[in-house]
């Protein structure tokens, strides 16, 4: 992150004039909306591109120190706090938390740090809060590494609540997460069979192919030729574990933007995806015609929809918290509540039993969450057997390239904490049934 180049020219009164600075303007409103009003980072990023008329160089930008704020936001507030002897308004409290993100996470110059700090409070009428921002910030800077010494920083970044609830799946997994989620996520792509893997590329034991963080798809080789596509190593097992094969009709249901259709399709079997949101449909669409791939797909709202015969197999990838997904979207940290898991609960339990009336007698079901919580997983995974389908186990050969993710049960739980030499994953959960004959 660098400073704005241009020096400032004097405005009325003598005061130097604020710079525009669209990427600090845009990660300030996405950290606002997700901190004072938990709107998601995505939703934020797009209003605030429009209004800032920002280019995509400077969205991205934005998105990144967004981003690096929110994965670190327990350390912000607690390095902040022994400086701030009033409690400030949440908005300068933010500016500061993205000042000092800038500083200990990316390498900002601190006089570019503490110069777009100030700058920034004047434009968005914080002036009386420059002088603050400019004391702390500069202190901030000079004692970096005594202000760090002594943090559990992997602590302070999760919320109480998630740490908790991440604490049933074993005492050590809550800080195997946390440390997960303390890094950008690698870049990994699924590879169409006979693909060689592409330069820069590390293969991993599920097959699938990593890249550095920040590496951009659509400029590695092959990506407009439909070789491969993104999908994160632990998102490739739940279509993996249906096992189709060619011959076979099934439905890939909750699908856009379409990874597991993909995968599905590429089995030889006839694919029907199911995806209820319009807005999601063209990138679905536009994945299956990139890779020259064959399958239908429905905008049609899963719970209702009916295949034409009943099917051998459903993959159901369910609408969820997306606990899972974190390392990408460290917004969802902050954003969601327990109390958003009921209602999800529901849903998902309303999806499950559709799933199961569009099996033929001994069809398979896959029932997949990019989640990390209990609710949305071991729970709905008991509430799929009480509703009358029979447990599929996952064997012991089916995960041998990742045994660590085997449950008791026979389940899939993969977290940010597994493959930690590898660069992590993220966060699923799947089981498998049967529907009975
Ligand atoms: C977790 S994402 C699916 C990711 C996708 N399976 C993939 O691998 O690329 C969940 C999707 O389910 C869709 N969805 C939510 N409720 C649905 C419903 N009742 N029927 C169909 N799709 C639904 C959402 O719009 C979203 O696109």
């Amino acid at each position: 992150m660098t400073s704005s180049p241009r020096p400032a020219r004097p405005g009325r009164r003598g005061q130097p004039r604020p710079q525009p600075d669209p990427t600090r303007d845009i990660a300030f409103d996405i950290l606002c909306g997700v901190v004072e009003h938990r709107r998601m980072l995505d939703t934020s990023l797009s209003r605030a591109t429009e209004t800032h008329k920002a280019d995509p160089r400077d969205r991205a930008a934005a998105h990144r120190l967004a981003a690096a704020t929110l994965r670190h936001l327990g350390t912000l507030r607690a390095v902040l706090e022994p400086f701030l002897r009033k409690e400030p308004p949440e908005p300068v409290r933010v500016a500061l938390m993205m000042g000092c993100a800038q500083l200990l996470y990316l390498e900002t110059p601190p006089h570019a740090a503490v110069g777009t700090t100030v700058s920034l409070l004047r434009r968005r009428g914080l002036a009386p809060f420059a002088g603050l921002a400019n004391a702390v910030l500069r202190k901030v800077a000079t004692e970096m590494g005594a202000l760090l010494e002594g943090l559990d920083q992997p602590r302070l970044d999760i919320p109480q609540w998630l740490w908790s609830s991440w604490a049933t799946m074993g005492p050590k997994v809550p800080r195997a997460i946390a440390t997960g989620l303390s890094h950008e996520a690698p870049l990994d792509i699924t590879l169409r069979p006979g693909v060689a893997v592409p330069e820069g590329g590390v293969l991993l034991p599920n097959g699938s192919v990593r890249f550095p963080a920040g590496t951009r798809v659509t400029e590695l080789p092959g990506y407009e030729q439909g070789d491969f596509w993104v999908q994160d190593a632990a998102a490739t097992l739940p279509a993996r574990l249906l096992g189709a094969r060619e011959g076979e009709h099934v439905a890939d249901l909750c699908a856009a933007p379409g990874g597991k259709t993909a995968q599905l399709a590429l089995t030889g079997a006839t694919v029907t995806a199911v995806e209820n949101n319009p807005a999601r449909m063209p990138r679905l669409l536009e994945n299956i015609s990139r890779l020259g791939l064959t399958a239908q797909a429905i905008q049609a709202d899963a719970t209702s929809w009916q295949p034409p015969a009943p099917l051998d197999a459903v993959l159901l990838d369910a609408p969820c918290s997306a606990t899972g997904t974190a390392r990408r979207h460290p917004d969802v940290l902050w954003v969601k509540r327990p109390r958003d898991l009921a209602g999800l609960a529901a849903t998902q339990d309303r999806l499950l039993a559709a799933a199961r009336d569009m099996l033929r007698p001994g069809g398979r079901l896959v029932y997949a969450v990019c989640s990390l919580q209990e609710e949305e997983g071991p729970a709905r995974a008991r509430a799929a057997e009480a509703m009358g389908l029979e447990p599929m186990p996952f064997t012991e050969e089916e995960l041998a390239f990742l045994p660590e993710a085997r449950t008791r049960e026979g389940w899939l739980r993969t977290h940010p904490g597994l493959w930690a030499d590898k660069g992590g994953m993220d966060g699923f959960f799947a089981a498998r049934f049967t529907r009975k004959g």
